[in-house]
């Protein structure tokens, strides 16, 4: 299969007996892409890349990486891809250049090679006064950035980050997409993203939901945001049936939490203030706002119910 696509499968389908954890799954992410995966905790996500490493095997379908497929060709794909998981793989009594060099030599890279790609990722990634640091002596984010650089120490084709942000407070998340963004670039990797901060996804050239192991909606993180709505407007009630059923003929069904309605505004000509006016003491405050990644996943994933309002 020629390779243009860093990443394409054919009704790529996981099943744990009855439960189908990833269902017929059909992707195709172009080479050098910045890809999100986004999806409710149990989706499918890890369990994609999973069967994209050669990890797990499919139950049915096919996946390719760089043209080579998880079936036919997993020794292959284990060259050609960098695995970064929440779980670190790092050894923490270990100092950061022997987590590296062990790393190194298990990629079977020569030692000349090893040393100068080290050298490289510890100035990339700031680490080069810690080379001697135990790992356990280290910050989260300094051993996650340890970790990202363990995982393109082989310079993967295909380099896979399963939430890498995760418990990283703000400074240190935007450090690792910087490292990211800079390994994109000078590498011109491709990046395989799951994240439950949707912010992130928002730097992404396509994002993919998913949800119960079925692709939903996918598109550049602009064009699904500009194609939910033109303004989300927020409303905290005090009477929420009084404002839902004055609102919902015109802007349809709200997500309903509690007190808190929201809803899709598509129309740019709605004047709030008056708005705010006609709902009087049925509401307590009421807001507008752009829309966000944030408001597509909500919206694709936990769409409202009309069911549960009335
Ligand atoms: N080894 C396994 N045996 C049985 N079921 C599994 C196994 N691994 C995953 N599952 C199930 O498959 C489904 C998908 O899990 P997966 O870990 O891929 O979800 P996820 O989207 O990565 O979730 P999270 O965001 O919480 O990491 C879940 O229902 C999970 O319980």
């Amino acid at each position: 299969m020629a390779s243009n696509f860093a990443i394409r499968t054919n009704g790529l389908t996981k099943q744990y007996g009855q439960a189908v954890a990833v269902n017929k799954l059909d992707l195709t992410i172009k080479a050098g892409q910045f890809y999100g995966l986004l999806g409710p905790n149990g989706a499918g996500k890890t369990t994609t890349i999973h069967m994209l490493t050669t990890m797990t095997s499919p139950t049915q379908g096919d996946a390719w990486i760089a043209g080579q497929s998880v079936l036919t060709d997993p020794v292959a794909i284990r060259g050609t891809v960098g695995l970064v998981f929440q779980d670190s793989a790092l050894d923490r009594m270990m100092t950061v250049d022997e987590n590296l060099k062990f790393a190194a030599a298990l990629y079977k890279l020569p030692p000349k090679q090893a040393t100068a790609r080290i050298e490289e990722l510890l100035t990339i990634f700031g680490l080069e006064n810690k080379r001697h640091m135990k790992l356990v002596a280290l910050s989260g984010g300094q051993r996650r950035a340890v970790d990202i650089a363990r995982g393109v120490l082989h310079r993967p084709d295909v380099l896979f980050l399963d939430e890498p942000t995760i418990g990283l407070d703000l400074p240190n998340r935007r450090a690792i997409w910087r490292f990211v963004e800079q390994l994109r670039k000078e590498e011109g990797m491709t990046v395989f993203l799951t994240t439950h901060y949707l912010e992130e996804a928002e730097a992404c050239d396509w994002v993919d939901f998913i949800q119960k192991g079925k692709l939903q909606q996918g598109g550049s993180p602009n064009t699904l945001i500009r194609g939910l709505a033109t303004y989300i407007l927020e409303i905290d009630c005090a009477d929420t049936e009084a404002v839902y059923h004055k609102l919902s003929a015109d802007f349809g069904q709200p997500i309903w939490e509690d007190n808190h309605l929201s809803f899709r505004v598509i129309d740019n000509k709605v004047d709030f203030s008056q708005l705010q006016k006609s709902l009087g003491n049925a509401v307590n405050s009421l807001q507008w706002r752009k829309p966000n990644l944030n408001d597509v996943y909500l919206w694709t994933v936990c769409p409202p119910q009309t069911g549960a309002v009335v």
